[in-house]
């Protein structure tokens, strides 16, 4: 997603806000809520919905303002007020248009709850190539992982290949299909799969329509007869994020048609801007649910409003990162009790196996890299990075084939050419389909990970007291606006360039805090 570009316009629009008097005027204002507005229609968010957006943002920060002014009319103020102050204004534009943005990614129609034990019908609807059938197999899969027992129904009889394009992806994945080679009929196909699965006690069903090129009104016809047939629970619009401005008409089309009640917007991986998003949530007055980031089943991401915007902006998302990095692992144990056991020195292959576990589930690398706020667009790798993932996979499965004893650390490794542990790495490299070499080079990272834990561990750079540390550091920040400044002054410059600059290190801190 090209992104980061409308965050570095708003930054620098924002920098125009620190006036020597500290003081911002209504001309200066305006000049930045212009620059906001250009970078947002340049980002593909429907000019429509940008001047609303401005007008809310304005008088929100005219209203806090004057609150600021009021609470501090001493015109003889030293630099450093005015410094803090003008700081104060470029923070609540930022926070105002943060919150706008969020708010209107948040509409009131929540979405569709799936209920257990009964049938869910989903209409998936959309354009010719928006990604429906792609997205349809997406959601499968991530229902059909959940333990939701899933089927499918193709009623596009419009695109031929469609069927077969879906019963490929319903065999990869194993989950049923309906459709018909014959019968010509989208609204008799759909009614009869339906009708089938929900004798068959199916909890997830879902429907894949036609799409045309255009929002013909055939196209929309055929749309609401198929809802009319099926009455379905819930109505998914499919849309292309790199269909750009156009997207707000394209969402009102279909909304207008039937009743659109959740969205996903698929190819932010590619160069979309992101802002159409927002356009659709606006003329659908309906909330995303999921991205679509590949075109692999496992590249749908379930959307977070705040997620989306502080990456839209260039801000990163902390958040995001902090919640996959504090989840529960796949052995059940938080990020806390691990770094408490690693804080001992302790790092055994079962707390490796768990690590990489949670760097899978938080996606391929590039989106987390994504996630780091102020990460150069160019530093992130693209197209899926499948050869790291395919490498932690064969690590997992590796793992998979050991027994308890070589989890826990209760077998050494370190003699590689005593008989038994050769036996042992043999029979491990059977059981997960690899080269013994391959075990090796595993138990070689794991050697190196467990001596920087034990490091890390007697330093006592890990554990309750560094959280302590950090904890305390979070409060002095919210304390103390200039305590980021006075800590950066602190520092040597030669690490900071090596952290990025000064001003990417500023950013992340404020982040935090
Ligand atoms: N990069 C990327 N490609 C995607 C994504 N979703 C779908 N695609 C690709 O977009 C193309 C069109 O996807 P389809 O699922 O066939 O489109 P459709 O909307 O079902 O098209 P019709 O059935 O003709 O209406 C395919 O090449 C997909 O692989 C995504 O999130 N990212």
């Amino acid at each position: 997603m090209v992104l980061a570009e409308l965050g570095g316009k708003l930054r620098d629009s924002l920098r125009k806000l620190h006036t020597r008097s500290g003081r911002v005027t209504t001309t200066q204002l305006n000049s930045v809520l212009s620059d906001v507005a250009r970078a947002l229609i340049e980002s593909d968010v429907s000019v429509k919905l940008v001047m609303t957006l401005r007008d809310n943002v304005k008088q929100k920060v005219e209203r806090l303002i004057e609150e600021d002014d009021d609470d501090n009319d001493d015109d003889n103020d030293n630099d450093a007020k005015k410094e803090q102050r003008a700081s104060n204004v470029s923070k609540m534009v930022q926070k105002a248009v943060v919150d706008e943005l969020t708010s209107l990614l948040e509409p009131a129609r929540k979405p569709h709850t799936m209920k257990r034990g009964k049938p869910n019908v989903i209409l998936f609807v959309g354009l010719q190539g928006a990604g429906k059938t792609t997205t349809i197999a997406k959601y499968a899969n991530y229902y059909q992982k959940r333990g939701w027992k899933t089927a499918m129904v193709c009623a596009d009889t419009f695109r031929a290949g469609a069927f077969d394009q879906l019963k490929q992806n319903a065999t990869k994945l194993r989950v049923p299909f309906y459709g018909s080679y014959t019968q010509a009929d989208p609204v008799a196909i759909a009614e009869e799969g339906v009708d089938q699965f929900i004798k068959e006690h199916y909890e997830v069903i879902i429907v894949d329509t036609s799409g045309r090129h255009r929002q013909e009104a055939g196209l929309l016809e055929e749309m609401q007869e198929i809802s009319a047939a099926v009455d379905p629970d819930n109505v998914i619009l499919v849309m292309d994020a790199t269909q750009g401005q156009s997207l707000y008409d394209q969402a009102l089309a279909f909304s207008n048609a039937v009743d659109v009640g959740s969205v996903v917007i698929t190819k932010l991986d590619g160069h979309a801007k992101g802002g159409g998003a927002l356009s659709a949530v606006a003329a659908t007055e309906s909330p995303i649910v999921f991205l679509g980031s590949g075109e692999h089943f496992d590249d749908l991401e379930p959307f977070n409003a705040q997620s989306f915007v502080s990456k839209l902006l260039g801000l990163g998302d902390v958040r995001g990162l902090m919640e996959a990095m504090n989840g529960a692992g796949p052995d059940g144990k938080t990020h806390e009790e691990l770094m408490e056991k690693m804080s001992k020195g302790e790092f055994t292959l079962r707390d490796m196996y768990s690590q990489f576990q949670r760097v899978m589930n938080m996606g391929p690398l590039n989106k987390v890299m994504g996630m780091v706020p102020g990460m150069p667009e160019y530093l992130v790798p693209k197209g899926g990075d499948d050869n790291s993932n395919t490498r932690l996979k064969k690590f997992l499965y590796m793992m998979d084939s050991m027994t308890d004893k070589e989890l826990d650390g209760k077998v050494d490794f370190s003699d590689h050419d005593d008989a038994p542990i050769q036996s042992r790495i043999r029979r491990i490299a059977a059981g997960s389909g690899t080269h013994p070499k391959e075990v090796q080079m595993l138990l070689q990272v794991h050697k190196q990970f467990e001596g920087m834990v034990n490091k890390m561990g007697k330093s006592g750079m890990m554990g309750k007291q560094a959280q302590a540390q950090q904890q305390q550091m979070v409060a002095q920040m919210r304390k103390n606006p200039n305590f980021i400044n006075q800590r950066l002054n602190q520092m040597d410059p030669k690490m900071l360039a090596q952290m990025g600059g000064r001003e990417q290190v500023k950013q992340q801190m404020e982040a935090m805090a």
